[in-house]
Parts: structure tokens; C-alpha cells; sequence
């Protein structure tokens, strides 16, 4: 099914993910993001942002074709998404050392140039824009460069084709201030210019008061918040994101210590899942 004009670039609906049968992560999640947005995804250690990026990836399945739908495709079926370069992820970085665990394994002593020109079908005024832009030396060797200098060549090799829809984990975090400067105002560009759709993890805020433009937060695998910058209230009483973003969380830190270590959670009557077989104390905690 085409994209149809005006509608949403993601769009979640009552998505449910678990890693395992007993404790679900994701239960009746709901999501939109609207083409153009540039939307930052924040949350504490461990409350699902690189599991929901991963889901709209396709590289978890979940329930249903139409639970997890990017460009009006389901993410895990339709494969084409990613093979077409229409849905690019930049996640998990390359490691040094062959194999280690969660790291993209860089097998050989591969230059830059060999790795980025191995990409086939690339415009090359887009690739030569891209090393430019990351201020790649294509006789880097790969085994050898730091791991910002690594990063730089992941994130070149990952954006050669021109998406639509673009996730990101935490990439820049590797990256020098310049070098991170410069690839977010190219982000914004691509936005702007393409109609690309971008939604980033991150734990860095530096700079993107300005860039962003819309805000999602998690916590615990619940959508607490889903705004847009220009209308989050705290932004408007002239608090920067970091502050906005920190009392979220310290307040999330604030209720888990009110709770007595030996308390069993209780389920208000009216609870949707009192009845629900993903029923399970991570969600019932939000229904005291
Ligand atoms: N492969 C896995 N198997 C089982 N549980 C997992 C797996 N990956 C993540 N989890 C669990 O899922 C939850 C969400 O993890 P996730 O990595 O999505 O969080 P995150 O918000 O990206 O965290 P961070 O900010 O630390 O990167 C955590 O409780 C984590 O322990």
C-alpha cells in the first residue's frame, strides 16, 4: 500500500513486545510521527528506546501487519523498506576486536574508502557530500582509527542511501562537537529540503532545543509524553531541554523510592489489563 498524502511516516497501534513470555515491555503502545519531524525519543536506562527503535527497524517482529507501520509498510514484513533504502537504522557501532557481544563485528583490514565504496548503487555527489561532511580520510585503516573516526565511516556508509525514514541510537556520541554539529544541521536539511523523517535516542540534549521538533518520552515501555517542542509548557517558561528532561526522570526516580521494597502492586479495578494474559507487575506499577 502507497503512502498516502498527509499521512503519518510511523505510526504504532497497540503494539505489544516481549522479550520474554512472562514480562512484557511494550503493551498497547501507541504512536504517530508525522512526516518532517525531527523527534527526539528520551527515557531512562532500560525503558525500552532501543528496543522501540529496533521494532521500527523491523529487526524485532511483533504481532499483526499493522501494528508497526513506517511509511504505510509494516516494519518487520515488508522487507523492501530496508532493502530499498527507504528506512535506514544507525544503531550499535563496530567493534575493534572481532565478536564482541552486541557490537557489529569489523572482519579484515579494510580502509575507508574500501567500506564506503563498497556500498553499491550510491549517487556519488551524496557520497562525496557525506565524506566531506564527516571529514573522512578514505585511507583510514579500519582497525586501527579511534572510535570516533570508526563511527564517522558507520554513519557515512549508513545515510550513502537517501531515506525518508532515518532512526537513530545515540550515534553521535563518539562524534567531536563539530563533527556532531554539523551532521545534526545536515539531519535538519534532509528534513527540510527531502521531507525525511527522523527520530533519535539519546541522552545528549546539547543543541537540540533548536533542532528538534518534536518530543517522546518513555518510561518503563509506557508512552508518558508525546509532544511537540514548540508546545512542551516547560520549554515555553524558558527551561532548557536538559532540565525539562532531568525532572522527568528524577521524578520517575522519586516514585520508585516511595515504594516499600516488599510491596506487592496493586490493580485499580478499572484496569485495562486485568484480564489481559500480558498482564504483569512492570505495567501494573503504573496503576496504583
Ligand atoms: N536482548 C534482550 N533480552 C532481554 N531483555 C532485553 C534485551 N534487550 C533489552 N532488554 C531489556 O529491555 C528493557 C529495555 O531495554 P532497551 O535497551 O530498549 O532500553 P533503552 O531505553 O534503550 O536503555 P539505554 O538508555 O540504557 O540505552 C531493559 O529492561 C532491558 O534489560
Amino acid at each position: 500500500m502507497k503512502m498516502e498524502e498527509g499521512s503519518d511516516s510511523i505510526q504504532v497501534n497497540g503494539m505489544q513486545f516481549s522479550y520474554d513470555a512472562q514480562t512484557p515491555l511494550f503493551f498497547d503502545f501507541n504512536l504517530k510521527i508525522s512526516p518532517r519531524s525531527r523527534c527526539l525519543l528520551v527515557g531512562a536506562n532500560g525503558s525500552g528506546k532501543t528496543t522501540l527503535l529496533r521494532i521500527l527497524a523491523g529487526k524485532h517482529m511483533v504481532g499483526g501487519r499493522d501494528a508497526v507501520r513506517v511509511l504505510n509498510f509494516s516494519a518487520f514484513h515488508d522487507t523492501n523498506l530496508v532493502c530499498s533504502g527507504d528506512l535506514a537504522y544507525l544503531g550499535e557501532s563496530w567493534s575493534k576486536t572481532v565478536g564482541s557481544a552486541g557490537e557489529l563485528p569489523l572482519q579484515g583490514d579494510f580502509s575507508a574508502e574500501h567500506m564506503i565504496f563498497g556500498v553499491e548503487g550510491v549517487d556519488p555527489v551524496r557520497r562525496e557530500q557525506l565524506i566531506e561532511l564527516l571529514d573522512i580520510d578514505l585511507h583510514w585503516r579500519m582497525h586501527k582509527v579511534s572510535d570516533g573516526q570508526r563511527r564517522r565511516v558507520q554513519i557515512c556508509m549508513g545515510l550513502l542511501h537517501p531515506y525518508k525514514v532515518l532512526l537513530l541510537d545515540e550515534v553521535t556520541v563518539d562524534l567531536d562537537v563539530v563533527a556532531r554539529m554539523d551532521l545534526l544541521e545536515f539531519f535538519k536539511q534532509e528534513c527540510e529540503q527531502r521531507g525525511a523523517t527522523i527520530v533519535y535516542a539519546t541522552h545528549i540534549f546539547d543543541g537540540l532545543e533548536t533542532w528538534a521538533t518534536d518530543l517522546v518520552y518513555v518510561q518503563d515501555g509506557l508512552l508518558k509524553k508525546s509532544h511537540k517542542l514548540s508546545e512542551l509548557k516547560e520549554l515555553k517558561d524558558n527551561r532548557n531541554l536538559l532540565s525539562v528532561v532531568e525532572s522527568w526522570l528524577r521524578s520517575e526516580t522519586k516514585i520508585e523510592k516511595k515504594k516499600p521494597l516488599n510491596s506487592t502492586p496493586q490493580v485499580k479495578k478499572s484496569s485495562p489489563f486485568d484480564n489481559s494474559p500480558f498482564r504483569s507487575s512492570r505495567h501494573m506499577s503504573h496503576y496504583r
